[in-house]
């Protein structure tokens, strides 16, 4: 189970925050408190998570955070049984009576969302499409009645009431290629679904310089130009996020590692972290050698160091 605590503060305080993302969680915060779910969906590494843990961290509630997984089932989300307590008492203390009782009981656990459910937790149900419709149909009744039934639980009572203050976020990705099961319209229906999509070069650019401050600010613009141009060669919204960009942001401080793209080292880097994701968003016959040669050329082309402080000395 994860409840988030220490965690969770760590995680929602480096969320950068601009006037835009701002007025995002402001208005969820406000949906959210009018009893409609909030559902960001967007592509991956856009921040889908950290800005729904960032949401969740605004309403002082405890926060459970749970991901979607084609295995989950009801026993995971509501409780199972987890063994058997058996309690024997022989009584022999009157010697011609001979007395023995014998007690066997079932323990039950209960699941994160029954948990969530009874507390008033908020839930973060992270990427709840990898999960099976069945499983995630529980969620029709908890919106919908506000009950969660305890299906298949020899429980004594049918259902539980849902908590007055439980509140649950969504998060998906509509373009994730493997493990993604189609959503009910019915439960899309109930949520208030928020499209996150990738920032602008001067975003990216500030998350890279808060998160890797070791970092020059022209060499966080350079990294956020960098992956944002490759991007733009990409179908969709797919190619690298700006989780490829912090990667290289982090790796080059760590190992001080220039920011020039002539540079053997900075291009060997950019190759190892972006290959993969360019070559899985172009179409190419070869997709991994095409994929390469973008990136190589992308770093040839980008602002020499000196240009670059010439340009902010300007
Ligand atoms: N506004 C932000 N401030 C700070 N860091 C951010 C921000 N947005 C994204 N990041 C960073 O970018 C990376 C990706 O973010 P996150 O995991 O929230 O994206 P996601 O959209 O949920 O991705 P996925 O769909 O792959 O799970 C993380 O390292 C996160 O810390």
């Amino acid at each position: 189970m994860t409840i988030l605590k220490q965690g969770l503060k760590k995680a929602a305080d480096s969320v950068s925050q601009d006037e835009e993302m701002e007025d995002l969680l402001e208005r969820s915060l406000e949906y959210m408190k009018a009893g409609y779910p909030i559902h960001f969906t967007g592509p991956s590494g856009v921040g889908k998570t950290s800005l729904a843990i960032a949401l969740a961290k605004r309403r002082k509630k405890p926060v459970m955070l749970i991901h979607g997984n084609h295995e989950m089932g009801n026993k995971d989300l509501i409780g199972d049984f987890t063994g058997y307590t058996s309690k024997k008492l022989v009584d022999n203390y009157v010697r011609s009576v001979y007395k023995r009782e014998e007690n066997v009981t079932q323990n039950w656990r209960d699941g994160r969302l029954l948990e969530a459910v009874k507390h008033g937790y908020t839930l973060v149900y992270d990427e709840f499409t990898r999960s099976r419709a069945e499983t995630n149909n529980i969620f029709l009744s908890i919106l919908e009645e506000g009950i969660l039934p305890l299906y298949e639980t020899k429980q004594t009572e049918p259902f539980v009431r849902v908590h007055p203050e439980f509140a649950v976020i969504f998060t998906s990705n509509p373009e994730e290629y493997a493990g993604v099961y189609k959503t009910q319209d019915a439960l899309l229906d109930r949520l208030v679904t928020i499209f996150i999509g990738h920032r602008n070069v001067e975003r990216e650019a500030s998350i890279i310089n808060e998160k890797v401050p070791a970092l020059a600010e022209e060499d966080a613009n350079a990294i956020a130009e960098l992956t944002a141009t490759l991007r733009q060669q990409c179908k969709g919204s797919n190619g690298p996020s700006i989780r490829s960009g912090l990667m290289i942001a982090k790796l080059a401080a760590r190992q001080d590692i220039a920011i020039d793209g002539e540079d053997e080292r900075f291009k060997q880097l950019c190759l190892d972290v972006l290959t993969d994701p360019m070559s899985r968003c172009i179409e190419a016959d070869e997709p991994l050698q095409a994929a390469r040669q973008l990136i190589e050329d992308t770093c040839m082309n980008m602002k020499k160091e000196e240009q670059r402080s010439d340009e902010d000395e300007q």
